[in-house]
């Protein structure tokens, strides 16, 4: 191993990096870290110091000066965040510190910024291990990777393959003062207890253990990033970008191993974190082989899994409640939010709901009650919405909060679906297009 030097940070920055941000608790790690990147001329002017104060230790904000003090000697930027890190319900207090962390921090990237940690082999050991006990599968079992998409910009690990001696090392050559934090003693915590009471037995026994545990981790990766490839590749047979969902109409082509792969690359696509197996195998059971039950449903972080014509649809909860109260749609507003996040909008178009009928009077935005019936263009009789929404494949939890559209107190449209005859106009510009939309994909 060559001596520590800066080259190992200019070697992994990306040739457009604007801003370089280190997050910088004031521990040894971090502090050889921020020194190594204020040593990089061609750094100068780019580098800010991030502490990030949890609140949770009477010390904090004495190491946040510390913090401020070491940034101003090396001539480097400083930023504080200040974060509420009280952990949540069955939440580890390690983990509600590290989420309101990555939470504040990446809310600071732009394109083209990125952010330094200096996490080092036996952090990536340690890691590697706990995902070990915990039974992750290859993904957990690569550990943390060096680079990786942030908010916006980029999260670098330059250490993550440097040994901790060298890090000890190059902090005494250099005289670097650190501060050190109690709470890394306690074996309350699992990492400190493996760190502090498991590891150094192992050493003994099996030295360069952190730099062959680093080699699975490494190995572990190239597994699942070939397994990841695989389902970005064969997920557009199953994915329906349109509404979301997944089809499962027919996966014959694909084991039950591919199958558990593909419904995990489809809750990442649509924003969820990896399930757990028993979580999958939940989902399979009662909802891909489960036979035209429309009213079985799985519970995902905050969403459920519903089925409906062979297709899985992810719901966030709130989604699904109902809009009770009648509302007033004043004819200037463009836009009006519903309180179950759902968005209702007009947009002019050269067919639909009469501009001049909206324009005289009272519009009310009313949610389903049953009974409704509609005659719409083109089509003789009036219809039951509930027959419409069963001919379109409206899927059943969507019919009754799809909201609907009085003129004068006479139902006038169904957001987004149809306009009654009465009130259709087919006129350039002489019509408004009802649109309801979630406010972020799901
Ligand atoms: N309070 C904090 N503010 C800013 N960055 C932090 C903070 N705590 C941790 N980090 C960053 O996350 C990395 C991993 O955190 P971890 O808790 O393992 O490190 P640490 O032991 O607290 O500190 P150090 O790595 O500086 O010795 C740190 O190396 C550092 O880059």
């Amino acid at each position: 191993m060559p001596d520590l030097n800066p080259q190992i940070i200019a070697a992994l920055l990306p040739a457009t990096c604007r801003r370089v941000f280190v997050a910088y608790s004031g521990g040894l790690d971090s502090t050889v870290l921020l020194d190594l990147c204020a040593g990089l001329p061609s750094l100068t002017g780019k580098v800010v110091a991030v502490y990030v104060d949890h609140g949770l230790q009477a010390a904090s904000a004495a190491w946040g000066e510390h913090c401020r003090r070491q940034a101003e000697r090396l001539g480097v930027g400083f930023q504080l965040l200040q974060v509420d890190a009280q952990a949540g319900g069955g939440e580890s207090p390690e983990a509600a510190a590290r989420e309101a962390r990555y939470r504040a921090l990446r809310k600071l990237l732009a394109v083209d910024d990125v952010i330094l940690l200096a996490q080092h082999r036996e952090d990536q050991m340690e890691t590697l291990l706990l995902q070990l006990f915990r039974g992750a599968g290859v993904s957990g079992l690569a550990g943390m990777p060096i680079v990786s998409v942030f908010g916006k910009g980029q999260m670098l690990r330059p250490l993550l393959d440097v040994g901790k001696v060298d890090i000890q090392r190059y902090a005494q050559v250099h005289g670097l003062q650190w501060v050190e934090d109690p709470s890394n003693q306690s074996s309350d915590f699992d990492r400190n207890y493996l760190r502090n009471d498991i590891l150094p037995l192992l050493k003994q026994r099996w030295p360069a253990l952190d730099k062959t545990v680093a080699r699975s981790a490494r190995h572990c990766g190239d597994a699942a990033r070939m397994i990841e490839a695989w389902a970005e590749q064969a997920l557009p047979t199953v994915f329906d970008p349109t509404d979301g969902s997944f089809n499962i109409a027919d996966l014959s082509a694909f084991t039950a191993m591919q199958l558990n792969c593909l419904l995990r690359q489809w809750l990442g696509h649509i924003g969820l974190k990896p399930p757990s197996q028993a979580v999958l195998q939940t989902l399979v059971e009662q909802l891909v082989g489960g036979r035209g039950d429309t009213a079985a449903q799985v519970y995902i972080q905050g969403s459920f899994i519903r089925k409906y014509r062979e297709k899985l649809y992810c719901i966030p909860v709130h989604r699904l409640q109902k809009d009770t109260q009648a509302k007033r749609w004043m004819q200037e507003q463009e836009q009006m939010p519903l309180s179950n996040g759902y968005v209702l909008s007009r947009s002019t178009a050269s067919a639909g709901l009469s501009k001049n009928l909206w324009n005289s009077a009272k519009v009310t935005v009313e949610p389903r009650r049953g009974g409704e019936k509609l005659k719409l263009p083109g089509r003789t009789g009036h219809h039951c919405l509930k027959k419409l929404y069963q001919e379109a494949g409206v899927p059943p939890w969507e019919r009754d909060i799809r909201p609907l559209i009085y003129l004068d107190g006479r139902l006038a449209a169904v957001a987004g679906l149809w306009v009654a005859e009465w009130a259709w106009l087919s006129a350039a510009d002489g019509c408004y297009q009802l649109n309801w939309r979630a406010p972020e994909s799901v």
